[in-house]
Protein backbone atom coordinates (compact mmCIF):
# COMPACT_ATOMS: atom_id res chain seq x y z
CA UNK A 1 0.00 0.00 0.00
CA UNK A 2 1.11 3.76 -1.11
CA UNK A 3 2.49 5.60 1.88
CA UNK A 4 0.34 8.62 0.89
CA UNK A 5 -3.42 6.56 1.27
CA UNK A 6 -5.20 7.96 3.63
CA UNK A 7 -8.30 5.70 2.42
CA UNK A 8 -10.68 4.84 4.90
CA UNK A 9 -11.43 1.92 7.38
CA UNK A 10 -9.69 -1.53 5.86
CA UNK A 11 -7.63 -4.43 7.16
CA UNK A 12 -4.29 -3.52 5.14
CA UNK A 13 -4.22 0.10 5.79
CA UNK A 14 -3.78 -1.64 9.68
CA UNK A 15 -1.46 -4.11 8.81
CA UNK A 16 0.81 -1.25 7.01
CA UNK A 17 0.56 0.98 9.78
CA UNK A 18 1.66 -2.04 12.88
CA UNK A 19 4.13 -2.92 10.03
CA UNK A 20 5.78 0.84 10.20
CA UNK A 21 5.14 1.03 13.50
CA UNK A 22 7.20 -2.07 14.11
CA UNK A 23 10.40 -1.07 11.67
CA UNK A 24 10.20 1.96 14.06
CA UNK A 25 10.71 0.26 16.79
CA UNK A 26 13.32 -2.37 15.12
CA UNK A 27 15.04 0.78 13.88
CA UNK A 28 15.18 2.58 17.27
CA UNK A 29 16.63 -0.44 19.05
CA UNK A 30 19.30 -0.35 16.62
CA UNK A 31 20.18 2.98 16.49
CA UNK A 32 18.96 4.82 19.34
CA UNK A 33 21.75 4.42 22.25
CA UNK A 34 19.35 5.90 24.70
CA UNK A 35 16.09 3.60 23.77
CA UNK A 36 18.66 0.85 24.53
CA UNK A 37 19.50 1.86 28.03
CA UNK A 38 15.57 2.20 28.24
CA UNK A 39 15.15 -1.26 26.90
CA UNK A 40 17.80 -2.81 29.36
CA UNK A 41 16.56 -0.87 32.30
CA UNK A 42 13.15 -2.10 31.21
CA UNK A 43 14.47 -5.48 31.91
CA UNK A 44 16.02 -5.15 34.99
CA UNK A 45 13.08 -3.28 36.74
CA UNK A 46 11.00 -6.65 35.32
CA UNK A 47 13.05 -8.76 36.37
CA UNK A 48 13.33 -7.40 40.08
CA UNK A 49 9.62 -7.13 39.90
CA UNK A 50 8.74 -10.64 39.38
CA UNK A 51 11.38 -11.53 42.18
CA UNK A 52 10.18 -9.14 44.81
CA UNK A 53 6.53 -10.35 43.74
CA UNK A 54 5.06 -7.28 43.70
CA UNK A 55 1.13 -6.87 43.66
CA UNK A 56 -1.35 -6.12 40.71
CA UNK A 57 -1.31 -2.22 41.53
CA UNK A 58 2.36 -2.16 41.99
CA UNK A 59 2.94 -3.76 38.28
CA UNK A 60 0.36 -1.17 36.86
CA UNK A 61 2.66 1.80 37.64
CA UNK A 62 5.69 0.11 36.57
CA UNK A 63 3.97 -1.32 33.35
CA UNK A 64 2.62 2.61 32.98
CA UNK A 65 6.62 4.00 33.96
CA UNK A 66 8.23 1.84 31.43
CA UNK A 67 6.32 2.00 28.22
CA UNK A 68 5.75 5.74 29.02
CA UNK A 69 9.43 6.52 28.88
CA UNK A 70 10.12 4.02 25.93
CA UNK A 71 7.40 5.91 24.13
CA UNK A 72 8.55 9.44 24.99
CA UNK A 73 11.99 8.50 23.88
CA UNK A 74 10.53 7.21 20.60
CA UNK A 75 8.63 10.69 19.66
CA UNK A 76 12.23 12.22 20.81
CA UNK A 77 14.69 10.20 18.75
CA UNK A 78 11.51 11.24 15.55
CA UNK A 79 11.23 14.60 16.73
CA UNK A 80 14.94 15.07 16.26
CA UNK A 81 15.00 13.81 13.41
CA UNK A 82 12.49 16.05 12.10
CA UNK A 83 14.54 19.41 13.04
CA UNK A 84 17.59 17.95 11.45
CA UNK A 85 15.25 17.79 8.23
CA UNK A 86 13.73 20.97 8.39
CA UNK A 87 17.50 22.75 9.09
CA UNK A 88 21.43 21.90 9.26
CA UNK A 89 22.84 25.06 10.36
CA UNK A 90 22.62 25.70 14.10
CA UNK A 91 19.54 28.11 14.97
CA UNK A 92 18.23 28.28 18.17
CA UNK A 93 14.79 27.60 17.80
CA UNK A 94 16.05 24.18 16.50
CA UNK A 95 17.54 23.52 19.64
CA UNK A 96 15.40 24.80 21.82
CA UNK A 97 13.11 22.13 19.71
CA UNK A 98 14.86 19.54 20.86
CA UNK A 99 16.04 20.40 24.54
CA UNK A 100 12.46 20.63 24.90
CA UNK A 101 12.27 16.89 23.62
CA UNK A 102 14.61 15.83 25.62
CA UNK A 103 13.44 17.33 28.62
CA UNK A 104 10.23 15.78 28.08
CA UNK A 105 11.87 12.35 27.96
CA UNK A 106 13.86 13.39 31.13
CA UNK A 107 10.63 14.49 33.44
CA UNK A 108 9.11 11.75 32.91
CA UNK A 109 12.09 9.36 33.75
CA UNK A 110 12.67 11.00 36.74
CA UNK A 111 8.95 9.95 37.61
CA UNK A 112 9.47 6.68 36.86
CA UNK A 113 12.39 6.69 38.85
CA UNK A 114 10.62 7.69 41.78
CA UNK A 115 7.54 5.49 41.35
CA UNK A 116 10.56 2.46 41.13
CA UNK A 117 12.27 3.51 44.58
CA UNK A 118 8.66 3.75 45.87
CA UNK A 119 7.67 0.48 45.12
CA UNK A 120 10.76 -1.77 44.80
CA UNK A 121 12.90 0.01 47.75
CA UNK A 122 11.36 -0.95 50.59
CA UNK A 123 10.79 -4.47 49.32
CA UNK A 124 14.44 -4.32 48.53
CA UNK A 125 15.83 -3.09 52.36
CA UNK A 126 13.62 -6.30 53.68
CA UNK A 127 14.94 -8.87 51.28
CA UNK A 128 19.08 -8.10 51.76
CA UNK A 129 18.40 -6.41 54.91
N1 LIG B 1 20.38 22.49 14.41
C1 LIG B 1 20.71 22.73 15.68
N2 LIG B 1 20.81 24.00 16.12
C2 LIG B 1 21.13 24.28 17.41
N3 LIG B 1 21.39 23.35 18.34
C3 LIG B 1 21.31 22.05 17.98
C4 LIG B 1 20.97 21.68 16.64
N4 LIG B 1 20.97 20.32 16.57
C5 LIG B 1 21.29 19.89 17.80
N5 LIG B 1 21.49 20.91 18.65
C6 LIG B 1 21.85 20.82 20.08
O1 LIG B 1 22.65 19.68 20.27
C7 LIG B 1 22.00 18.76 21.16
C8 LIG B 1 22.26 17.35 20.68
O2 LIG B 1 21.58 17.18 19.45
P1 LIG B 1 21.59 15.80 18.68
O3 LIG B 1 20.81 15.97 17.42
O4 LIG B 1 22.97 15.29 18.55
O5 LIG B 1 20.74 14.88 19.62
P2 LIG B 1 21.23 14.03 20.86
O6 LIG B 1 20.83 14.80 22.08
O7 LIG B 1 22.66 13.70 20.68
O8 LIG B 1 20.31 12.81 20.78
P3 LIG B 1 20.71 11.32 20.50
O9 LIG B 1 21.93 11.03 21.33
O10 LIG B 1 19.50 10.60 20.93
O11 LIG B 1 20.95 11.29 19.02
C9 LIG B 1 20.51 19.16 21.14
O12 LIG B 1 19.84 18.80 22.33
C10 LIG B 1 20.61 20.66 20.95
O13 LIG B 1 20.84 21.30 22.20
Amino acid sequence: MALRDRGGFSIDRIACAFKYAIEGIIHASKVEKNFQVHIICAIIVSALSFILKIDKMEWLFIIISIFGVLSLELINSALERAVDIATKEIKPLAKQAKDLAAAAVLVYAIMSVIIGIVILGPKMIKLFF
